[in-house]
């Protein structure tokens, strides 16, 4: 692996009385492609909710760039470049596409936005085309996009993409992992939970398989493939 940027040892979280992250180790290099996959109900979204601290860690670590955030307030991970795209996208529907874009750059300077926004444009034109229009008259392929817009536009060095493909068509979804790569080409790290188990392990370098809050395996894709039990339980076949 290259440099470390994402270092998590030990994490737990959870709700309430449920403990649900039972001790996660997890990392990411800079400039790689992650894949975290496991079942519904693993835990994945907890995962990547504690690490960018929407959801308190109650033991364990994590650090990013070498920096302690187990504890950091949600700018602070978001102002180091660790940017969650949630599940469900989370866009503002009431604000129009520029709105929801700007919003994405509340840790940068003004001086960026314009710049950050072209860079955005330049990989959503359609984006560009709607500035005005009201997000939540978006479909769910342009809203995706926005989601992802908004994320780029906080300037991240790690991106966690959760369940981006969610809802989409076919060719969006070719679409949409032709843009994962196009990110990672560009030296972005990209943390990415998907049900397209198949087409994650073809971009990513390395996986993690989350089960019952625990990391089951983790390895390279092919190694992954190599591992009976995965392959069947992950692609079936
Ligand atoms: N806000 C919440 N309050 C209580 N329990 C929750 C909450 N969110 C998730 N859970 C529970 O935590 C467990 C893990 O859920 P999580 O959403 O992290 O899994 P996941 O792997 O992301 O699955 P999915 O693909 O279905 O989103 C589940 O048992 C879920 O019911």
């Amino acid at each position: 692996m290259s440099q470390t940027l994402l270092s998590v040892r030990g994490l737990r979280s959870g709700y309430g009385a449920v403990e649900v992250l039972r001790g996660v180790d997890l990392d990411v290099g800079a400039g790689e492609i992650v894949a975290l996959l496991g079942s519904n109900g693993a835990g994945k979204s907890t995962f990547n909710q504690t690490v960018s601290a929407l959801l308190p860690a109650r033991a364990g670590s994590v650090r990013f760039d070498g920096r302690d955030i187990t504890r950091a307030h949600y700018r602070d991970v978001v102002a180091a470049g660790l940017i969650h795209v949630p599940e469900g996208r989370r866009i503002f529907p009431n604000l129009s596409v520029l709105e929801n874009l700007e919003l994405g750059s509340f840790t940068r300077a003004r001086a960026n936005r314009a710049a950050n926004l072209e860079r955005v444009f330049g990989i959503f034109p359609r984006l560009k085309e709607r500035v005005t229009q009201l997000a939540g008259t978006m479909s769910g392929g342009e809203q995706q996009m926005l989601a992802i817009g908004r994320g780029l536009m906080g300037e991240p060095r790690l991106l966690i993409l959760d369940e981006p493909s969610l809802g989409l068509s076919p060719l969006l979804v070719e679409e949409l992992f032709g843009l994962v790569g196009r990110l990672h080409a560009q030296g972005l790290a990209i943390l990415l939970v998907e049900q397209n188990v198949a087409q994650s392990l073809e971009i990513a370098q390395r996986a993690y398989v989350m089960e019952n809050g625990a990391i089951q395996f983790s390895g390279t894709a092919a190694e992954l493939l190599a591992t009976d039990r995965l392959r069947q339980a992950y692609l079936g076949v």
